[in-house]
């Protein structure tokens, strides 16, 4: 749906300007991440996926509507590894203290689905405009329970044209600011949060397809924003978090996200570096969203607005690598998505997977649920986003990479890394462009598995390497 414009568009716009330009203003970024998440046997992973699934924030069992052949009939079209599997804290914690095994195992069950075919998991934190009781209906929010939901009876509108408006009413923001101890008259519920996340960790340390834990999705400062929000109670409560997981976790990546507001658009995050208590190398990685602001507000990626889109895309590009080298640790854009049924929609997924690829980052569409957004209308036919989301990509990388780079008009991917001996490379390429699987230059030997569509190749243990693929 597009949103209708809004007459703070060019305030936005001005702030996003005056933002974006001290940004870029500020002295050279590094060009690509430094760290990675990497598998069992120490390859560096490329994170490819989706989220799944934004249903999960109304259903009573607060579960995405998503089936095991859903799962399936993903990898068969797209070849995906990833998901950023959407969770509730109010299913997490029904009532204060008390943990809802069932709903872990739930979650646990389609864990499983993604693991039986090779997919790595991060399950997400999930909420917007803090919870479904922000309302009397239950429509607006999600992911805060009931018993953590304070409006100390200050009005929530019964309907906003643009949902995010929402945060601004209010109740929201009171429920924010208890949460956030603004108030100082709920200092238990951070507590609560962290505790909750320990009952996850503890849950799911032991499950291999779980690669880590996003503490919070667009995390929302009420009465607090900016650095002050991003130093202040956000960085509190990630450190209590990351104490609770550690607890019970000491392996499992903890990714960390930024304020929603501005950093979406491509403005600077204030978010202080967290560090891990795990014995051996810091764990801690981010998860920041994509969102441009000219698209946010109902443009199309075509003309002034697309190149708007790429100027703002330029500033996050070196806002979150500038983020991630204070961090020290890997990034998985966590959200980028739009109506692909717009002008530019799909040139516009094919920049985001290009400029991914080109940091070392991970990716995660939003979403995977049925619609113009995602890749399946109602009735389950593919749209727009397969073909493109259907991307040749190097699964599991047996070193460092260098340089990933899809030439998609000469069907040529190139890969390039210093080899460390952590093992072979695996290479995803879809039916479309790669009917009968891919020749590569480069390695020492190579082999074709016709039903997953990985072409797998083996280099020297070490030096730098250059993959190059092509159709057979
Ligand atoms: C005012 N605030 C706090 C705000 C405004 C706008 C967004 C947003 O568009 N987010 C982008 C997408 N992310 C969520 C799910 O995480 C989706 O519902 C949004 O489309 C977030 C927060």
């Amino acid at each position: 749906m597009r949103r209708p414009r809004l007459a703070a568009a060019g305030l936005a716009l001005a702030v996003a300007a005056a933002g974006g330009l001290a940004s870029a203003a500020r002295g050279d970024a590094p060009e690509r991440v430094s760290r990675y998440v990497t598998d069992d046997r120490g390859r560096v992973l490329t994170l490819h996926g989706f989220n799944t699934a934004s249903s999960a924030k109304s259903t009573p069992d607060a579960l995405p509507e998503l089936t095991e052949a859903d799962v399936e009939t993903e990898y068969r079209a797209m070849g995906t590894n990833f998901v950023r599997f959407l969770m509730q804290w109010r299913a997490v914690e029904p009532s204060p203290g008390v943990y809802d095994t069932k709903y872990l195992e739930k979650v646990a069950e389609r864990v499983g689905w993604y693991a039986k075919r090779g997919y790595h998991v991060m399950l997400d934190m999930h909420q917007d405009l803090w919870g479904n009781q922000i309302t009397p209906d239950g429509r607006a929010g999600n992911g805060a329970p009931g018993w953590a939901t304070h409006l100390d009876g200050l009005p929530v509108a019964g309907e906003h044209d643009t949902w995010e408006l929402y945060y601004l009413d209010p109740g929201v923001m009171r429920a924010f600011d208890h949460f956030w101890n603004t108030t100082g008259e709920h200092p238990e519920l951070m507590d609560h949060y962290a505790g909750a996340w320990r009952a996850v960790a503890d849950h799911f340390k032991n499950d291999p397809a779980i690669i880590g834990y996003d503490l919070m999705n667009e995390p929302w400062g009420g009465s607090v924003q900016g650095a002050a929000f991003e130093n202040g109670p956000l960085a509190e409560l990630y450190r209590r978090t990351i104490a609770q997981i550690r607890s019970v976790d000491q392996d499992n990546w903890i990714f960390v996200e930024p304020q929603a507001v501005g950093v979406n658009w491509g403005l600077p995050s204030g978010l202080p570096r967290f560090d891990d208590p795990r014995a051996g190398e810091p764990r801690i990685g981010l998860a920041p969203h994509v969102y441009p602001l000219p698209l946010d507000l109902g443009e199309d990626y075509v003309g002034a607005s697309r190149e708007w889109t790429d100027t703002t895309l330029g500033w996050w590009r070196s806002n979150m690598l500038r983020l991630a080298e204070r961090q020290g640790g890997p990034v998985i854009l966590g959200e980028f998505g739009l109506d692909t049924t717009r002008p530019g929609a799909t040139e516009l997924v094919e920049r985001m997977l290009e400029m991914t690829d080109e940091l070392g980052m991970g990716r995660a569409y939003w979403s995977r649920d049925p619609g113009p957004w995602g890749p399946y209308d109602g009735e389950g036919r593919p749209g727009p986003l397969v073909p493109v989301y259907a991307r040749p990509y190097p699964r599991a990388i047996g070193g460092v990479p260098r340089q990933i780079a899809y030439d998609r008009a000469a069907h040529s991917l190139t890969v390039r890394f210093d080899a460390d001996g952590s093992g072979p490379t695996e290479i995803y390429l879809p039916a479309d462009e790669f009917p009968r699987g891919g020749r590569v230059t480069g390695a020492l030997s190579s082999s074709w598995d016709p039903d997953r569509r990985i072409l797998t190749a083996t280099t020297a243990a070490s030096g730098v390497q250059t993959l190059t693929v092509t159709p057979s």
